[in-house]
């Protein structure tokens, strides 16, 4: 089989990514090669991710190169992958899911969302201000974009006193040290995806060649928490830039999806849990989740919360 070609985003945090599921791939005897792809969200860093537009900010460009073969995978961070593929892409596969948690860092690792003087939290993710604004409203944020050493960088220059970022690429890039505090997931429940990595591939990938990386990467229970994750995300129709989460976990006999949407000013929190047998379809589990959220107001609640964005 000739190499194959795995596509990434050029940033620390992607790199990362990509070496980890070469190494997989690598293990199971293929060869491969990494490319490198630039995209709009990596070049566009001073506006709001919600003003450059909710999809594909990250995935546009590696989709071109994945549409005319110049690459045969494309790893993401799931996080990053928009919920609605379209008829010409699919997800292979979803590497073993790393914890899930938000981490508060720090150069003062004794700081804590409830400790009584404010502080100042760096972050862009409108999930993470809007879930600050409602559990932590004596705590401050500002806007903080660019990659995981931008910021990094920015705390230590003193633009804020700590940033709130996903335990998956801190842990991948090895700031340990700084971690302050794990969020509980009952309050900073994660966006969907967190912590897992995607594979992206064309529907027309030659499909033996299918088979052997997705039996090499994919990690069955992360599949099927993420499948049902991401069916919840597409019925509500949420997209990276609104503050909306969502988190499916497995113990043996049953799956349980948590997810919702809080407004941008952390006043109002639509917030359910639902069980679903482990042998149920998980895509059917996250849509039903969705539709309960629907009923509750969750669709007013995102439309104020779009025409606010705009
Ligand atoms: N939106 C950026 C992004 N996309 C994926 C991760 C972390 C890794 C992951 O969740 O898999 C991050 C950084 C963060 O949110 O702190």
């Amino acid at each position: 089989m000739t190499p194959i070609k795995i596509g990434t985003r050029g940033s620390k945090l992607a790199l990362w990514q990509a070496y980890y599921v070469q190494e997989l791939l690598q293990n199971g005897g293929l060869s491969t090669e990494i490319i490198t792809i630039e995209t709009k969200g990596d070049l566009i860093l001073d506006r709001a991710l919600s003003k450059i537009g909710s999809k594909g900010v990250f995935t546009e460009e590696i989709e071109d190169q994945l549409r005319t073969g110049a690459i045969d995978i494309a790893v993401h961070s799931a996080k990053d992958l928009q919920s609605d593929l379209g008829p010409e892409f699919e997800i292979l596969a979803f590497t073993e899911r790393e914890k899930v948690n938000d981490v508060l860092v720090s150069q003062n690792t004794t700081l804590a969302l409830s400790q009584d003087e404010p502080f100042v939290i760096g972050t862009s993710s409108t999930r993470r201000i809007a879930l600050l604004k409602h559990f932590y409203p004596h705590i401050k944020t500002v806007d903080m974009r660019g990659n995981l050493q931008t910021r990094l960088r920015k705390l230590e220059e003193g633009h804020c006193d700590a940033l709130l970022l996903a335990y998956a690429g801190v842990h991948r890039m090895g700031y340990h040290d700084k971690i302050a505090e794990y969020l509980s997931l009952h309050q900073f429940t994660p966006a969907v995806g967190q912590g897992t990595v995607a594979i992206e591939v064309s529907v027309s990938m030659d499909y033996a060649k299918k088979q052997v990386v997705r039996s090499l990467l994919n990690h069955a229970e992360t599949e099927l928490r993420l499948r049902a994750e991401r069916a919840f995300l597409k019925t509500l129709q949420g997209g990276c830039s609104v503050p909306v989460f969502g988190l499916a976990t497995i113990d043996p006999q049953s799956m349980s999806i948590t997810g919702g949407v809080v407004s941008l000013d952390g006043q109002e929190m639509i917030r359910k849990t639902i069980q679903g047998s482990i042998q149920s379809n998980p895509e059917q589990l996250g849509i039903s989740l969705a539709e309960s959220l629907q009923l509750a107001g969750a669709d007013r609640l995102l439309a104020e919360i779009r025409s606010q964005q705009h």
